[in-house]
């Protein structure tokens, strides 16, 4: 048997990621929940996402959730603006989700959780020469968090939860040339920003968090389809259905919360 990889199980989930992580129980950890009362900040701009030329590369299944990976040897798609003093370039973007009936995302608003929370994760490429440098940085990274709830079918994410049925297993990827996740933004990019970390191990605190306030309409049914996933491999005796993929709210320690208009 492997070693005691992290996970999201009773042995290896969030509450002895410590063990082998112990940033874990650092000062600015995420995910965090987002209080009523937030400082609103008149000199935070608008965040700009310039994806027009983004190129996804293939979607893949890493035992921890599936993501969509994009060409970033070039500065194609890129955030700037907000908070941020240099452009992020997009490295990938993946999903946190519950189980059945029950919410996932990661971020918490005033106490109330999600069905599923996207990231959208990039990286300063004007301050570091590759991702990994950067993920270890503490201006390294910049992850745009989108909320998703349940409602009407999602027009454009059916041809994520297509894709699906070929990344059932860990560690299996396919094409997936052609997305532009500028379809799965909300109508309004306002925005709670705040320094935190990955929500995953290493667990770096390397992340300028962007979290926009608008969450997105998803349907039950197409949330179903990520529940077709599963944590495992094809080679497995296991089949753990990929579901519950999320670190509750970590504590803020100090930290200000920042609002955009
Ligand atoms: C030195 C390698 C680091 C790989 C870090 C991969 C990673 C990216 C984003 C997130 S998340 N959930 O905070 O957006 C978690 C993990
Ligand atoms: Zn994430």
């Amino acid at each position: 048997m492997k070693g005691n990889h992290w996970g999201y199980g009773k042995e290896n989930g969030p509450d002895v990621w410590h063990k082998n992580y112990p940033v874990a129980l650092g000062s600015r950890q995420s995910p965090i929940d987002i209080p009523h009362q937030v400082s609103h900040d008149p000199s935070l701009g608008p965040i700009v996402l310039d994806y027009d030329h983004c190129t996804s590369i293939n979607i893949c299944n890493n035992g921890h959730s599936v993501v969509v990976n994009f060409d970033d040897t070039d500065d194609r798609s890129v955030i700037h603006g907000g908070p941020l003093e240099n452009p992020y370039r997009l490295s990938q973007f993946h999903f946190h989700w519950g189980g059945k009936g029950c919410d996932g995302s990661e971020h918490t608003v005033a106490g109330n959780s999600y069905a599923s929370e996207l990231h959208l994760v990039h990286w300063n490429a004007v301050k570091y020469k590759l991702f990994d440098h950067a993920a270890a940085a503490p201006d390294g990274l910049a992850v745009v968090g989108i909320f998703l709830e349940t409602g009407d079918d999602h027009r454009w994410l059916h041809t994520i939860t297509d894709a699906m049925y070929m990344v059932k297993y860990k560690g299996s990827a396919t094409d997936f040339k052609g997305f532009n996740p500028k379809c799965l933004l909300p109508s309004s990019l306002h925005y709670w920003t705040y320094l935190g970390s990955l929500t995953t191990p290493p667990l770096h605190e390397s992340v300028t968090w962007i979290l926009l306030k608008e969450p997105i309409a998803v349907s039950e049914k197409q949330l179903g389809k990520f529940r077709l996933l599963q944590f495992t491999g094809e080679e497995e005796d296991q089949r753990l259905r990929m579901e519950n993929n999320f670190r509750p709210p970590q504590p803020l320690k100090g930290r200000r919360i920042r609002s955009s208009n």
